[in-house]
C-alpha cells in the first residue's frame, strides 16, 4: 500500500481506513466534511458502502493517500463488513453523544473489526480511533465525562478518542491526522495496492474528491 521512496527520498502512501458507526452518528458528514469541507442537515442513510479519497501532504517528501470507507450503519448486523473491512490498515469509529445506544454499540463495531481485520505477522488489530461526535450539540448532551471516555479508550483498545462536531468542523482533520501517524509510525501495510481491493459488485472505489496541500495542524 505503499511505494518505495524514489531517488529523491519523496513517499506515497495509500491506506484504506474505515468509518464505521452506528445508524446517524455523522460518518458521511464527517466524511464530507474532510474531504470537501462541506456539512449538510439534510440526512440520507448510506446504503452498503461509499468512498472518499483524501490526499494530505504530509510534508515536503511525503504524500499521504486516504481512501476512506464509509460504512452504513445498517452493516453492523450484516455479513459485507468482512468484505469491507478487508485491507484496512486503520479505523474510525463514531458514536452521537446524544443517544447513548451509539455509544453501546461502539463495542459490538470494535470487536466486529478486530475479529475480521489484523495486520502483521502477529496478526495484531488494527489502530482504531473513537470519535464523539456532534459535540457542537453542548456540553450537557454528552452522555459521558473525559475521565470515563480516557478509561473506556484504554481499556477497549482503542488508540485514543477525540471529541468532533461534523457540523462545527471540530477535531476532524485532528483525529484522522492522530490516526496517520499512528500507521506510520506502526509501519501498518499491506501487500496488495487498494485499487486491487476490489469489492465484489462493487466495481473499483472512486474517489470523490482529490484535494491539494492539506493544513491538519
Ligand atoms: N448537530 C450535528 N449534526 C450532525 C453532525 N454530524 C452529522 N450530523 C447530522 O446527523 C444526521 C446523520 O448524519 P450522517 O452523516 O448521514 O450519518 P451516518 O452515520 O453517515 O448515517 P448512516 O449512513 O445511516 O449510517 C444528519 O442529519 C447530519 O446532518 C454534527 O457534528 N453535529
Amino acid at each position: 500500500m505503499s511505494q518505495p521512496h524514489d531517488e529523491e527520498g519523496y513517499s506515497e502512501y495509500l491506506y484504506k481506513i474505515l468509518v464505521v458507526g452506528d445508524i446517524g452518528t455523522g460518518k458521511t458528514s464527517i466524511i464530507k466534511r474532510f474531504v470537501h469541507n462541506i456539512f449538510s442537515m439534510h440526512y440520507k442513510s448510506t446504503i452498503g458502502v461509499d468512498f472518499a479519497l483524501k490526499v494530505i501532504n504530509w510534508d515536503p517528501k511525503t504524500e499521504v493517500r486516504l481512501q476512506l470507507w464509509d460504512i452504513a450503519g445498517q452493516e453492523r448486523f450484516g455479513s459485507m463488513t468482512r468484505v469491507y473491512y478487508k485491507e484496512a490498515v486503520g479505523a474510525m469509529i463514531t458514536f452521537d453523544v446524544t443517544r447513548m445506544s451509539t455509544f453501546d454499540a461502539v463495542a459490538k463495531w470494535k470487536a466486529d473489526i478486530d475479529s475480521k481485520v489484523t495486520y502483521g505477522p502477529e496478526d495484531k488489530p488494527i489502530p482504531v480511533v473513537l470519535l464523539a461526535n456532534k459535540c457542537d450539540l453542548g456540553k450537557d448532551a454528552f452522555i459521558k465525562t473525559a475521565n470515563d471516555m480516557d478509561k473506556y479508550v484504554k481499556d477497549n483498545g482503542f488508540i485514543g478518542w477525540f471529541e468532533t462536531s461534523a457540523k462545527e468542523n471540530m477535531n476532524i482533520e485532528k483525529a484522522a491526522r492522530f490516526l496517520v501517524e499512528h500507521i506510520l509510525k506502526n509501519d501498518i501495510r499491506r501487500n496488495a495496492p487498494v485499487s486491487d481491493t476490489v469489492t465484489p459488485g462493487l466495481g473499483k472505489p472512486q474517489p470523490q474528491q482529490t484535494t491539494g496541500p492539506t493544513c491538519c495542524k
